[in-house]
């Protein structure tokens, strides 16, 4: 790009966007670049807000069609995609960076492509029992129509809330793939978009299949066999990348060999994920995708599988399957959560009145009433998380994992990670209290009962983002921090040895995601007109919980949570709608 020839007046940048200087400075540049090669200033104040509008998660910036779109429609550098052009703007108004619209049309390209190579076949109604075992259609009916459903499929949709069974159908569905000799001749491959996600994912799927093959006849069984061994991929794994060459190995030319791709936590694929994913399809083979589409939608721009289950949804398909009954979720906050799913503030209400304290809504509004509410939730950690002192030997790592369980009991989430109400300084004010409590000296950086998460995958040590680990005194007195093994148990490492981290007592939102907790406090931004207030934002948050919830925040806030569905802007729905 060359942006040096434009010497007239700073391009204008949009003030209305929240974007971090980094963005803002890419934002101007190509700004600038517009201006340089002939675009007018609306052109290129487009541009720039097209840049921001990516940043923020959006594929395309919506113009009014009439009017606004009118005045850029003829320039060069703007075609309706027909042919290469730095922009598009397409008939809906959709103006897109090139990237952008080519990436989302191949999107729509590949899965319709998939969709149509369906050959659904049948499955015998007693192979289908047999993998549900003394189980009861009334609950678990949406289940055993995903595994019916999969045959035969190259494209297959499983979503969900937390605990619905997603995995435990997933087992199911593979288990099925493979007795049709489908998933047995190709291989299978499931992954995750984040190595924490995955980790969970084979953990969950080995016990599973452990627990559901001791009631299967022993003709299953090499089929478990083929099932075993699976390793826990990150979809950037998969995908073969390589960061010398900036690029994945994997596509067209060297597709990820497996005849039956999983990705697990769909919702974080953004478009040019699942672009790549789509692109190293070996031919003939199936993807299963695999998440809740109510959640928060991907870091990038994008929101791929909510788009994808809209429109199926809407088509009646047989390609998705949503599941709704929750097995984990105390059933007095599944009304809650499916309040803040649609939205609705009658609901909310009436199902935070029935939840029997199970949920409720404490009016944080000002720094003294956090700091209230604050206290007594660290005084309860204080005297519910204090560490124990580990045995000597191999029931440390016992020991260890059962005080990570009991720290996953309860947990603090917030909206915000910077300012008063951000995740930084609460876990401060909490390390503080604790210290204070626990009477750690002063100047001793690691004490036991320290709670950490991993920031940076590690895959030297196994450790990834999003772990949480725990600092216990071992019987020799040394602190280590401990964190639950794959393969079972807790491994520790000394606090030195530990990758990037950061403390974990008050969490973000977005951080939780694909964690579950039993009690869960949710502390939202006091200004309700605080942009980062969505209905997946606080839905993500509540449904992390088991047992309890607190929202913490003015109802204003909470009232504005509910009412912003927050779509992300683009054209993929339209272009996968037939
Ligand atoms: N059909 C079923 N009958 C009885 N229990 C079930 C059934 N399906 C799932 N469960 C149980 O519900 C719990 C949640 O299941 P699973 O982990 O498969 O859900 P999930 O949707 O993958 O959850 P998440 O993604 O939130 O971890 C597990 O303890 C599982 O054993």
């Amino acid at each position: 790009m060359n942006h040096l020839r434009y010497d007239g007046a700073p391009p204008r940048l949009p003030a209305d966007l929240a974007a971090r200087p980094e963005e803002r400075a890419l934002a101007r540049v190509l700004a600038r670049w517009v201006l340089a090669h002939g675009g007018s200033a609306r052109l290129s104040e487009l541009a720039a807000r097209a840049v921001l509008a990516e940043q923020a998660g959006h594929t395309a910036l919506q113009l009014d069609p009439g009017e606004e779109a009118g005045r850029i429609a003829g320039e060069a550098l703007v075609s309706d995609g027909s042919r290469q052009s730095p922009f598009v703007l397409d008939d809906a108004g959709r103006f897109y960076l090139w990237r952008n619209f080519a990436h989302e049309g191949e999107v729509a390209a590949r899965i319709t492509q998939l969709r149509d190579a369906a050959t659904p076949l049948p499955m015998a109604a007693a192979e289908l029992a047999a993998l549900f075992p003394g189980g009861d259609p009334a609950r678990d009916g949406a289940q055993r129509a995903a595994v019916a459903a999969v045959g035969g499929r190259r494209l297959f949709l499983l979503t969900g809330g937390p605990g619905t069974g997603k995995t435990t159908t997933v087992l199911r569905m593979l288990l099925r793939l493979l007795r049709d000799g489908i998933a047995a001749r190709d291989g299978l491959a499931i992954a995750a978009p984040t190595g924490k996600a995955a980790q969970r994912l084979v953990q969950s799927v080995r016990l599973e299949a452990a627990r559901l093959r001791a009631s299967l006849p022993t003709d299953w069984a090499p089929y478990f066999d083929a099932l075993a061994g699976g390793e826990a991929l990150t979809v950037h794994r998969l995908l073969g990348w390589s960061p010398r060459r900036n690029a994945f190995q994997r596509g067209p030319d060297s597709p990820i060999d497996a005849g039956v791709v999983v990705v697990d936590e769909a919702s974080m694929l953004d478009l040019s994920q699942l672009r790549a994913v789509l692109r190293a399809l070996r031919p003939g083979a199936t993807l299963v995708l695999v998440g809740d589409a109510d959640q928060l939608d991907s870091v990038g721009a994008g929101a791929v599988l909510g788009d994808l289950v809209a429109v199926l949804e809407a088509e009646g398909a047989a390609d998705l399957v949503r599941l709704r009954h929750s097995f984990r979720a105390d059933t007095r906050l599944l009304p809650v959560n499916e309040a803040v799913r649609a939205g609705d503030p009658a609901a909310l209400q009436a199902a935070l009145a029935q939840a029997d304290g199970q949920a409720r809504l404490r009016p944080v509004e000002d720094t003294a009433a956090l700091a209230r509410v604050l206290r007594r939730w660290a005084d309860t950690l204080a005297d519910q998380a204090a560490p124990p002192a580990l045995p000597a030997g191999d029931d440390a790592s016992a020991a260890a994992l059962s005080a990570l369980r009991a720290l996953a009991d309860r947990q603090l989430l917030c909206a915000l990670r910077e300012g008063a109400f951000g995740a930084v300084a609460l876990n401060d004010a909490i390390e503080r209290r604790l210290r204070q409590r626990w009477e750690v000296p002063a100047g001793q950086d690691w004490f036991s009962g320290r709670a950490v998460m991993v920031t940076r995958n590690d895959y030297g040590s196994d450790l990834f983002n999003g772990d949480v680990g725990l600092c216990l005194r071992g019987a020799d007195g040394e602190l280590r921090v401990w964190f639950e093994a794959a393969e079972g148990g807790a491994r520790a490492f000394t606090p030195g040895a530990l990758p990037a981290h950061a403390p974990a007592w008050a969490l973000t939102i977005h951080k939780s995601q694909g964690s579950e907790y039993g009690e869960v406090a949710v502390l939202l931004p006091p200004d309700p007109e605080h942009c980062i207030l969505s209905r997946q934002l606080l839905y993500t948050a509540l449904s992390r919980a088991r047992r309890a919830v607190e929202i913490w925040g003015p109802q204003a806030s909470l009232e504005n949570a509910l009412a912003r569905a927050l779509p992300r802007a683009g054209g993929l729905r339209d272009r996968l709608s037939r």
